[in-house]
This record gives structure tokens, C-alpha cells and sequence, in this order.
């Protein structure tokens, strides 16, 4: 169990964390703020290339910095910006990351077979990855993390810069990889950890604002959301009145999804609420707005 007590991470005067308490199991945990929320710091805490200014962070009870080798042996970590060889095969890659890691060749040769058939690249284990896409070469950053078969699989926006059906692939290979494993995953995109996180911690202002299931922080906004037609000659004034989440323009009106607390009409439809909306509604910045739902 990987468990983080108050900790706090101030660079120089300013305070990029705050008190963060959280808990990890097993499972996929979503990591899901807007850029510059503290995503990769705190990711970078859990792998100890940063470390906090208060608090501690503890791995099974003991703090993870004084655990040094013993954590990184059970640490897959996949950075932002994974650094690799363009002109490396795969399996080239890999070997050289094995023998840094000092895995025996043999045990590495087997491991890393297993693993590029694991992420989907059986086929081109001898290609060059300078052709790659850039979901091929995420699959492989995944591969490198995996390496160890570590206890917990860090993954820095793993999906950035891939196109749907990339995303939906990824998706797939972390359930696969979730089985007796801690996966944490930093996003700015709902999509990403929506059907697969068994939790989401949700970021603002420096701090934690949900750690729950997706059902328990989409209920928070349960009876708020609503769907309904609007003429084009009553758009401005809809939008001046309600959080509008989304808009449709339609033939004759436009549809629009927004939230409010007000008696509903009953020209409105209540809709159940999404992760989708309760992201748009947390980050909105609209601070006259904010007030409308307690
Ligand atoms: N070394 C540093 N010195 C000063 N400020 C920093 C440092 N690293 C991060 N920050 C600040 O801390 C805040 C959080 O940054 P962080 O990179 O953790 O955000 P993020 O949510 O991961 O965003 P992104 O998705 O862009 O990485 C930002 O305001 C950033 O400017």
C-alpha cells in the first residue's frame, strides 16, 4: 500500500501541493486535473525525483526514500517524455534498458518477448522505432515500465498526442496490466480514466478536491444536470443565467446541456451527470457561475 501523509512540495516560495493525503491500493487510480494543477509533481514525489517539503510517503509503512532500492525494484515509471534511440529496435531497447537494470539476458530475453506480445508489438520487435506511431511508441514506454513487473505502474499522461483509437487501445492494455498492481495515471482528459479507474483523485487549487469512484463523484452533481431546447433568440440570455456545459446547434434551436440548482422547468430534461460535467463544472472559471451549485 503506497500512502501519502500531509504532504506538502513548495518551490522556492510557491506551494504547488498542499497537505495531499491519499491512499493507494490496487487498481487504476486517475489522476485527473488541467495542465499545472501538480500532476507531475506529485508524480514525481512517488518516484522520488522530487521530494516533499513536509509530510512523507510511505510504501507498506516504511517512507519510500529511505526504502532507495528496495522501491525502485517494484517502481515502473513512465515519464512524460520518455527518453529513447530512434534507430533502436524495440527489442534493442529494451535489452539495453534490461542490462542497465541488471536483469540476466537470458530471464530479459524471455521478459521482453512476453512483453511486446503483452503491448501489441510481436510484429515489429525488429523494426526500427524511428517509423513508429505515436501510440506504438507509447506501448513501448509501457513496455520499459514494465520491465520488472513492478507493484506499482507510474504514467505520466501516457496519452498525449494519440488519436481516439490509440487512447481506446491504451485503455485496454492498463485494465489487462491492473491485476495485482497499483497503476496511477496523470490526464487532463476525462475519457482516459473514466471507464477504467476504479478511483479518481481530482486536483485543484493545489490540492485534493475528489478521491472516489467515478459513481460517487458524478453523484455529487446528481438532480444539477439538465438538457434542454433553446431558441436562437434565447441563447444569450441562457447562457447569462446557467452553467452551460455543452451546446448543440440544431436545425431550429440549440440544445443545450447546463447546470443549475433552480426549480426545474418542465421544459428541461434532468440527465444523469458525467464525469465529463462534473470536470467541466470544477474548473470553471467562471466564479459567478461557481456559485450557483453548492
Ligand atoms: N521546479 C519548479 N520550480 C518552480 N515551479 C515549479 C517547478 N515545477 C513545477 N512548478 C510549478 O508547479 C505547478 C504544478 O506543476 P506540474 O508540472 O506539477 O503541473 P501538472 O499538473 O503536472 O501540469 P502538466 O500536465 O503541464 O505537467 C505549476 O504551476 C508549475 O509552474
Amino acid at each position: 500500500m503506497l500512502v501519502l501523509n500531509d504532504v506538502t512540495k513548495k518551490f522556492g516560495n510557491f506551494t504547488a501541493l498542499e497537505n495531499i493525503n491519499l491512499e493507494f491500493n490496487h487498481g487504476v487510480y486517475g489522476l485527473l486535473a488541467p495542465n499545472g494543477a501538480g500532476k507531475t509533481t506529485l508524480i514525481k514525489m512517488l518516484v522520488t525525483l522530487l521530494f516533499p517539503t513536509k509530510g512523507e510517503i510511505l510504501y507498506n509503512g516504511a517512507e519510500i526514500t529511505s526504502l532507495d532500492e528496495e522501491y525502485r525494484d517494484i517502481l515502473g515509471y513512465l515519464p512524460q517524455e520518455f527518453g529513447y534511440y530512434k534507430n533502436y529496435t524495440p527489442e534493442k531497447y529494451l535489452m539495453y534498458l534490461a542490462a542497465l537494470k541488471g536483469l540476466n539476458k537470458k530471464e530479459a530475453d524471455k521478459r521482453i518477448q512476453e512483453l511486446l506480445r503483452t503491448v501489441g508489438l510481436e510484429e515489429v520487435t525488429r523494426k526500427k522505432m524511428k517509423k513508429f506511431s505515436g501510440g506504438m511508441i507509447q506501448r513501448v514506454g509501457i513496455a520499459q515500465a514494465m520491465l520488472n513487473d513492478p507493484k506499482i505502474l507510474i504514467l505520466d499522461e501516457p496519452t498525449a498526442g494519440l488519436d481516439p483509437k490509440e487512447r481506446a487501445r491504451f485503455r485496454k492494455l492498463l485494465t489487462h496490466l491492473s491485476h495485482d498492481r497499483i497503476i496511477i495515471l496523470s490526464t487532463h482528459i476525462v475519457s482516459d480514466v473514466e471507464s477504467i479507474a476504479n478511483e479518481i483523485v481530482m486536483m485543484k487549487n493545489n490540492t485534493i478536491l475528489y478521491n472516489d469512484t467515478v459513481s460517487n463523484i458524478n453523484n455529487t452533481l446528481a438532480g444539477s444536470i439538465f438538457e434542454t431546447e433553446v431558441p436562437f433568440s434565447d441563447v444569450e440570455r441562457f447562457r447569462d443565467n446557467y452553467q452551460i456545459i455543452s451546446e448543440r446547434q440544431d436545425q431550429e434551436h440549440m440544445t443545450i446541456r447546463f447546470i443549475t440548482n433552480d426549480q426545474a422547468d418542465e421544459k428541461w430534461t434532468s440527465v444523469t451527470p458525467t464525469l465529463e460535467d462534473v470536470f467541466l463544472y470544477v474548473y470553471e472559471d467562471d466564479q459567478t457561475l461557481a456559485g450557483r451549485v453548492s
